[in-house]
């Protein structure tokens, strides 16, 4: 049992738009267009004795809200902190963001279905 670890993991969607103003205005990333996305947090750590749970996923789901209330149909440029948006830096800015109210956070996913990519921040 030692050498066991346990993962719980929550997911959540958010449509939004962006822009990437490193590429040429020709090119058509350059230009304002929208995804859905899609995100998963995770977390790592003891379940608690009073509760068999590492963290109860109605608190996780709070914490997550806030977050996405922030990226939710919003223009991501124009969110401080993701100037570039790219899916890298969405998975950083809200790991940096739930690292603050969620303790033992070690995962953040942050996928475009559409076109099967993504972006992991992993803590360890
Ligand atoms: N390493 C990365 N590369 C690229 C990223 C990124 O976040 N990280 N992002 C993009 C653009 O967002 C681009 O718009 C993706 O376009 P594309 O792959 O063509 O996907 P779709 O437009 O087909 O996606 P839909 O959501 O289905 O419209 C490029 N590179
Ligand atoms: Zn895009």
């Amino acid at each position: 049992m030692a050498d066991l670890h346990l993962e719980i993991s929550k997911d959540f969607t958010f449509d939004a738009a962006h822009h990437f103003e490193h590429k040429d205005a020709s090119h058509p990333f350059s230009r304002m267009h929208g995804h859905s996305f899609a995100g998963t947090v995770t977390l790592t750590g003891p379940r608690a004795a009073e509760s068999g749970m590492v963290r109860d996923f109605w608190e996780i789901d709070a914490e997550i809200n806030k977050i996405r209330d922030q990226l939710d149909h919003r223009l991501l440029n124009d969110v401080e902190g993701l100037e570039h948006p790219s899916l890298e830096a969405i998975a950083f800015w809200v790991f940096e963001r739930l690292e603050k109210t969620l303790p033992g956070l070690t995962a953040v996913e942050i996928r475009r279905p559409s076109c099967g990519e993504k972006a992991v921040v992993r803590r360890g």
